[in-house]
């Protein structure tokens, strides 16, 4: 299935990879390292040769007990690096925000791809979306950044995952958003314990028969802390891992910080799926 990020044609039947571009100063394992322009398309260009076909662009950390941020700020920190990566690199551009003018204000300036951790719940995101014209990734998320880890709670995490990004898919496609420009994710780490996360990858396979690609986020988050005891920057072995369940469960974007890893777990799975019997 061919899906076209803002010109830029990928197939979703393939597993992809996309490199985490922080341009926050708190951003949880890289510390704000990338907030200028030219150090960001720097990194930007260093993901692309490791392999990613996609770098994402976050203004407004969304880790536990992050704060939003306002809009000037968020549109400050995306929009130069936004438009300086999209005219230097061959690369599709994902913004990771929920707010409808920094969707907006991103996609004129050459973003191929809104990433919505909020499944465009903001007032006017919706809207916003469409008119951009370009795909959306729905995520699951319990609460808000500032309460999701304080008491999640499910009956059966991936019947109310799917339900409610089903149920976002309903609203985004009636309002004008084809069905064809929609990505889907459980959102690991947004509202989960320990448990849920491995329950939503256990049956990762699930959400892939909503028909809709999928898109997986672990990358050195706690639930690879928790399993394995490892700190923040030692948490590659066990996001290689999930990269690769993932992988061969059918997911079509892996959300990264260690690209070159994770392209090259990738390409093992895809050589297996590939051999003649
Ligand atoms: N589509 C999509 N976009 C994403 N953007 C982010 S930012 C990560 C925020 C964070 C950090 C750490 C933890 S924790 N407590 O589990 O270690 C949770 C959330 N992630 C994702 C993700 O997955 N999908």
């Amino acid at each position: 299935m061919i899906m076209d990020f803002g010109g830029r044609a990928l197939d979703m039947g393939r597993c992809h990879v996309m490199g985490i571009l922080n341009v926050t100063p708190d951003s949880f394992s890289d510390g704000g390292r990338f907030n200028r322009p030219d150090i960001a398309l720097m990194h930007a260009r260093e993901m692309v040769a490791q392999g990613a076909a996609f770098v994402d662009v976050g203004g407004e950390s969304t880790r536990p007990g992050a704060a939003p941020v306002s809009l000037q700020v968020e549109l400050d920190r995306v929009c130069p690096v936004v438009e300086l990566i999209a005219r230097e690199l061959d690369v599709v551009v994902s913004v990771d925000t929920s707010t409808p003018e920094v969707m907006i204000e991103t996609a004129k300036l050459g973003a191929g791809l809104i990433n919505d951790v909020r499944a465009l719940g903001r007032d006017g995101a919706v809207e916003a979306a469409v008119a951009s014209g370009l795909p959306v990734c729905l995520m699951h998320m319990q609460g808000q950044p500032t309460d999701m880890q304080d008491r999640p709670q499910y009956q059966s995490v991936m019947r109310e995952v799917s339900a409610f990004l089903m149920d976002r898919v309903r609203v985004v496609e009636a309002a004008g958003l084809p069905a064809e420009k929609i990505l889907l994710d459980p959102g690991f780490g947004f509202g989960k314990t320990l448990e849920h996360n491995l329950q939503l990858l256990a049956v990762l396979d699930r959400l892939k028969v909503l028909g809709y690609p999928l898109f997986v986020g672990a990358s050195r988050k706690s639930m690879l802390g928790q399993i394995t005891g490892r700190d923040v920057n030692e948490r590659l072995p066990a996001g290689l891992a999930v990269a690769t369940i993932a992988a061969l469960k059918g997911a079509s974007i892996l959300r990264v910080h260690d690209v070159w890893e994770t392209v090259d777990a990738v390409k093992v799975v895809s050589a297996m799926e590939g051999v003649g019997q």
